[in-house]
């Protein structure tokens, strides 16, 4: 057979296989999508019903394909601020609780009605930083969004903004987003918003490139992020790029897209759609992805000495004495975030507490005593 004669050289074999490789889709199995405001709502602000609709058309397709899919969509004020006019006197803190108040259940309630054309339940999930904060609460949390997914329903997550004020606020959903998929220990995370990704200028700048790739290594991208946001958005670039570079450490693959262009959700796979990717570091089991979250999480500090430094930052696998502790500071519950210092009160870490603050400022400095954290339970900063 002719066909068999024709010599096609080795190295072009092995280009088809590699660049055919590249073009496979690799799809996730447990992935988080993260819509911002902008994502939803058109130039003057009101909600941008046919993106919706094909934003839970691609949702629907993928979960077709078998993946379990949360959303963390933001979108609750701008929606309220088109149902109710306040006056402009009105408390800006409380312009934005009731518009949030309101507009959640706008926003929910036009999910549901989208996602019921695919036959698809949806559920709503709304949350403080204080939920993160608490052990107990976050495995409640992690364990109903399973169970929620097993059902073959969506969780659509927001943050409580009736609640959530000042202190108890997230920067933005895009802290949400990455806190939630490392909570439930998603594989990717995909941020869309109403730029193609990050630029190294500002977006509307035409000289300005998109970065298709950002390495596992510590990359400086915030000289590129001026702070700029879309007329909605909270937290802007630079926290949507620190936040997606914490999650991709944690192993999961991150992109920033455009939610604003078609079919974005199913073209990202087969790297048909510009976007920038995060390499994610190697994978972290969930106890230390709760805790390296937990930077603005912790309940209570300890200083520990020396010696306890060097062992725990050593080759050994080793858990937190008592002994090495010299200072306890703050009221916590056995099972709160807990941050450690050197005695230059430099950050090496966090932990989760084996005991409540009483009981280890009785200890401090003791030996044979049960570690106060254990090594499962113990994140360290590295290069700390
Ligand atoms: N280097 C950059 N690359 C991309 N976008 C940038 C950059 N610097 C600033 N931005 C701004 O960040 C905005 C996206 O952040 P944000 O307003 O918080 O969006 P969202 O509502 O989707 O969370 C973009 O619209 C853009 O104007
Ligand atoms: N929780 C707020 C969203 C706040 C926020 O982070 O917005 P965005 O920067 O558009 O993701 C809301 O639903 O309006």
């Amino acid at each position: 057979m002719s066909f068999f004669k024709i010599k096609v050289p080795f190295g072009l074999i092995l280009w088809g296989i590699f660049n055919n490789h590249c073009k496979m889709p690799h799809f996730p199995k447990l992935l988080v999508v993260k819509i911002g405001s902008n994502v939803l709502t058109n130039p003057e602000g009101k909600p941008d019903l046919a993106r919706m609709e094909s934003i839970a058309r691609q949702v629907a397709e993928l979960k077709a394909k078998g993946i379990k899919i949360v959303l963390v969509s933001s979108g609750a004020v701008a929606f309220g601020r088109k149902e109710i006019q306040l006056h402009e006197k009105t408390e800006a803190v409380l312009k934005k609780q009731i518009w949030a108040s309101v507009g959640q259940v706008e926003l929910i309630h036009t999910y549901k009605t989208l996602f019921a054309q695919h036959h698809l339940a949806v559920s709503q999930i709304l949350v403080t930083k204080e939920d993160f904060r608490d052990r107990r609460h976050y495995l409640n949390m992690r364990n109903c969004i399973l169970g929620l997914l097993q059902q073959g329903i969506i969780p659509i997550v927001n943050e409580n903004d009736t609640v959530a004020i000042t202190e108890l606020m997230f920067t933005d959903n895009d802290e949400l987003a990455s806190l939630t998929s490392s909570m439930i220990n998603a594989d990717s995370l995909v941020i869309l918003s109403n730029v193609d990704g990050i630029y190294e200028g500002p977006p509307s700048e035409p000289n300005s490139k998109l970065i298709p790739i950002i390495g596992s290594r510590l990359e400086d991208i915030g000289q590129f992020i001026s702070p700029v946001k879309s007329s909605f958005g909270r937290g802007g670039m630079l926290t949507k790029s620190s936040m997606a570079r914490k999650a991709a450490d944690l192993g999961i693959r991150v992109w920033i897209a455009n939610g604003k262009r078609d079919n974005i959700l199913l073209d990202i796979w087969e790297e048909k759609a510009p976007s920038t990717f995060f390499e994610p570091k190697s994978s972290k089991h969930s106890p230390k992805k709760w805790l390296a979250h937990g930077d603005q999480y912790f309940k209570g500090e300890v200083t520990v000495n020396d010696g306890a430094r060097l062992a725990l930052f050593s080759e050994k696998i080793s858990s937190l004495l008592p002994v090495g502790i010299i200072q306890v500071k703050g009221e916590f519950s056995k099972g709160d975030i807990i941050l450690i210092l050197d005695e230059k009160g430099k950050k090496l870490g966090l932990g989760k507490a084996e005991y409540a603050s009483s009981l280890i400022q009785e200890r401090i400095g003791l030996k044979n005593q049960k570690p106060f954290i254990h090594y499962d339970y113990l994140y360290l900063i590295q290069n700390a």
